[in-house]
């Protein structure tokens, strides 16, 4: 049985700032993101099972990215708490506003990594994650492979 990557696109809306950069990115804003999510496996041969054909059920793979990281992330402001950006972050929260506390600069890269442990975490045994793709523009996105990251 052949070994197969399969894929499930994912779409959410998220505001963040970078502070201390040097560009208009240090400012409040938002990202029309999309999450594409890769496995790789082989497909069940056994045709008893009701997963017959198949590397993963692409619905068990989008409740794991949901819960992980759509759900999550949709709709919020994301700051770096080691940042003053903190200040800002308690203010909204105060006002019931949905923020995000990392601990790390939300670039598309960072946010990458960050998203491939949470999923990684979430994958039955059997499953290995292949890549994590994050586009935050139309002409931006960055990349998490597993071959690059052993
Ligand atoms: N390596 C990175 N560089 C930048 C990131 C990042 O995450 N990693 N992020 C930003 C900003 O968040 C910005 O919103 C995106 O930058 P950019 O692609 O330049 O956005 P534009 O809207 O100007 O895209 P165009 O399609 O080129 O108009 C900055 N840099
Ligand atoms: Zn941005």
């Amino acid at each position: 049985m052949g070994t197969i990557r399969i894929t499930k696109q994912f779409n959410f809306e998220t505001g963040h700032a970078l502070y201390g950069y040097d560009g208009k990115c240090k400012n409040v804003h938002g990202h029309s993101y999309k999450l594409s999510v890769t496995v790789i496996g082989k497909p069940i041969s056994d045709s008893t099972q009701v997963k017959y054909g198949m590397v993963i059920d692409f619905t068990d793979l989008k409740k794991i990215v949901k819960e992980e990281i759509v759900d999550v992330f949709d709709h919020a402001t994301v700051f770096n708490k080691n940042t003053p950006h903190i200040e800002l972050a308690k203010e909204l929260q105060d006002r019931d506003h949905h923020v995000i506390l990392v601990d790390y600069q939300p670039t598309s890269e960072m946010m990458v990594i960050d998203f491939a442990k949470k999923i990684k975490g979430r994958l039955p045994q059997n499953i290995q994650l292949f890549s994590v793709r994050l586009q935050e523009t139309e002409t931006s996105f960055a990349e998490w492979y597993a071959s690059d990251n052993q």
